[in-house]
């Protein structure tokens, strides 16, 4: 027993010891470095609530972001890393976009040999991730999205269909419950080549395994923290982030998908005959006519930044861990803009009355729900953008200084320092958005000032899925406004409550309306 209560004293004294060391070293990293703002934020006090984002958006990390200004540039100590805030969107745009050559990683650590599904885009670093991101942009292109319209328009059609059946109960419908339902059923169809049954089926395999990523078990959190602040910890415990089952429901789909295409010779316009193609031929083709604008602009990025090219296997484990990320970055970010836009649309009847105004015209000079009608929806384009203001699904942004690097003002950071963007603080900031908190799709017909707003991310690291995921909600949006009309719900909510212990900003609960077909 004594030994017991000795070897854990020992290990806590380990403990207090390393984090009183890693203190010490990150206040005289802020010292040296000399910048305006600095406060501990973790591990002691309330501010571990900041860390773990339980009350975002108004977390403390937040409320940090607005203290910043005037001096638009902080620092705090974590206890991982030393971590700088940039609230000057002058400067955000430079580490998005201008200097992007020094903040090319996420500054992730990984391991795919023992968490296979983790080796995807949005976590791949330096050469890795360039090789496949120069592999993966194809597949986003506005050609291969034409191709992937049908598909889409498919489960639209049983989104449509299902609230039809559901909303002349005259009930409060649950939009969110819904819209989550309908995403989920978009990327199964258009990365898993699957007929997910998700609509109106909230038990439905996919939905069941999709939520579980967002809502992290004690034991997976208590692992992510483990993770942040002792990294050797976490490998010398050779612990796991993902559920096993989690990990093998992905990569058996991956594998069944391929083995059953091969075999077959069964074709689909989706993400996954792309990835086939990827690697069987080890690229994607791109015909000239199947570029846009845009799509020229990205491969220019790609090029420019090709110069250290490393070549990695594409084997079913790497692709399946890009099809894993297309769910988990695509669902939930897109079934949260439709159901706040739905709600704010409920709350706003003359925006809504306009947006479905341009709706109908443009569907009757079209005649149906068109690729290129979905162009012209400018004020609904509007809308959308207002929404990703007020509730950008990612309210943080991260990126960690690959090279050493010196602001404008002099300011020299270490390679190794972290960089935070306060995107949800930016984006309520009256300075750049008057009347923050009002929903004004309008305020996007004049210019926007760079590097205040970005719900998508920017630069060569922009969302990858950002076409992909306006067409959808445009899509869905075009065709629920131009069949119902949304109505605030009888346990009106004045105040949306987001989910605690969220990386992605997402109503807690059910989001009640009503909805009345016109
Ligand atoms: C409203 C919907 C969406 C929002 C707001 C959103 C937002 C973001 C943001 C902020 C980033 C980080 C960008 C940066 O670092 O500059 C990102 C990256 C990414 N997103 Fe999205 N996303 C959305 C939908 C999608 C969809 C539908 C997909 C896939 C089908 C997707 C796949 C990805 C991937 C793979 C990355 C990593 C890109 C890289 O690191 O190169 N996203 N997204």
């Amino acid at each position: 027993m004594a030994t017991l209560i000795e070897l854990a004293v020992l290990a806590v004294s380990i403990v207090v010891a390393y984090v009183v060391y890693k203190f010490i070293k990150l206040s005289n990293f802020f010292d040296n470095l000399g910048l305006p703002y600095i406060k501990p934020i973790w591990p002691f006090g309330s501010d571990v609530k900041g860390l773990l984002m339980r009350e975002h958006p108004a977390s403390t990390l937040t409320k940090l972001y607005y203290q910043l200004e005037p001096h638009k540039m902080g620092g705090f100590y974590n206890a991982v890393k030393p971590t700088i805030m940039i609230r000057d969107p002058e400067l955000v745009h430079r580490v998005y976009t201008t200097d992007f050559g020094h903040f090319v990683d996420r500054g992730v650590t990984t391991d795919p040999k023992r968490n296979p599904l983790e080796a995807h885009l949005f976590l791949l670093n330096g050469a890795k991730w360039r090789f496949m991101r120069a592999k993966l942009s194809p597949i986003f292109t506005s050609g291969k999205l034409k191709f992937m319209y049908a598909e889409m328009k498919k489960c639209v059609d049983t989104f449509i269909a299902h609230l039809e059946k559901t909303v002349p109960f005259g009930k409060d419908i649950d939009m969110k419950e819904n819209s989550v339902g309908f995403t989920i059923e978009v990327i199964s169809s258009c990365a898993f080549g699957i007929e997910s049954k998700s609509i109106g089926n909230p038990n439905s395999e996919f939905v069941l395994y999709s939520k579980k990523l967002f809502t992290p078990s004690t034991v997976m959190m208590i692992k992510g923290v483990t993770r942040l602040i002792a990294p050797w910890l976490f490998n010398l415990l050779r612990l796991k982030q993902l559920p096993k089952e989690t990990e093998d429901f992905v990569i058996n789909i991956v594998k069944q998908s391929f083995h059953h295409r091969l075999t077959t010779g069964y074709s689909r316009n989706d993400f996954m005959q792309l990835l086939l193609q990827l690697k069987e031929k080890g690229s994607v083709e791109v015909e000239e006519h199947e570029k846009d604008e845009e799509d020229h602009q990205e491969s220019r990025f790609q090029m420019t930044d090709s110069a250290e090219k490393e070549v990695i296997e594409l084997d079913d484990g790497l692709l399946g861990a890009q099809v894993f990320v297309f769910l988990v970055a695509g669902f939930e970010t897109t079934s949260s803009t439709i159901y706040h836009l739905t709600y704010l649309l409920s709350q706003n009847q003359d925006c809504q009355d306009k947006a479905r105004e341009e709706v109908n015209r443009l569907l009757a000079k079209h005649g149906d729900f068109t690729y290129d009608m979905l162009r012209e929806l400018t004020y609904l384009s509007n809308c959308i953008d207002e929404t990703l203001r007020l509730f950008p699904p990612v309210p943080f942004m991260f990126r960690v200084c690959t090279k050493e690097y010196t602001f404008p003002d002099g300011t020299t950071i270490p390679k190794g320092t972290a960089i935070n963007i306060p995107v949800y603080s930016l984006h309520h900031d009256p300075k750049y958005f008057p009347e923050p908190e009002k929903f004004k799709p309008e305020r996007f017909e004049q210019p926007i000032t760079r590097g205040a707003y970005s719900p998508f991310g920017d630069g060569p690291r922009i969302c990858i899925g950002k076409r992909f995921a306006l067409v959808e909600i445009k899509l869905a949006m075009a065709r629920l406004l131009h069949t119902f009309r949304f109505l605030p719900g009888s346990t009106k909510k004045d105040k949306i409550v987001f989910k605690p212990r969220s990386f992605l900003l997402a109503v807690e609960g059910g989001l009640p309306m009503k909805m009345e077909k016109i």
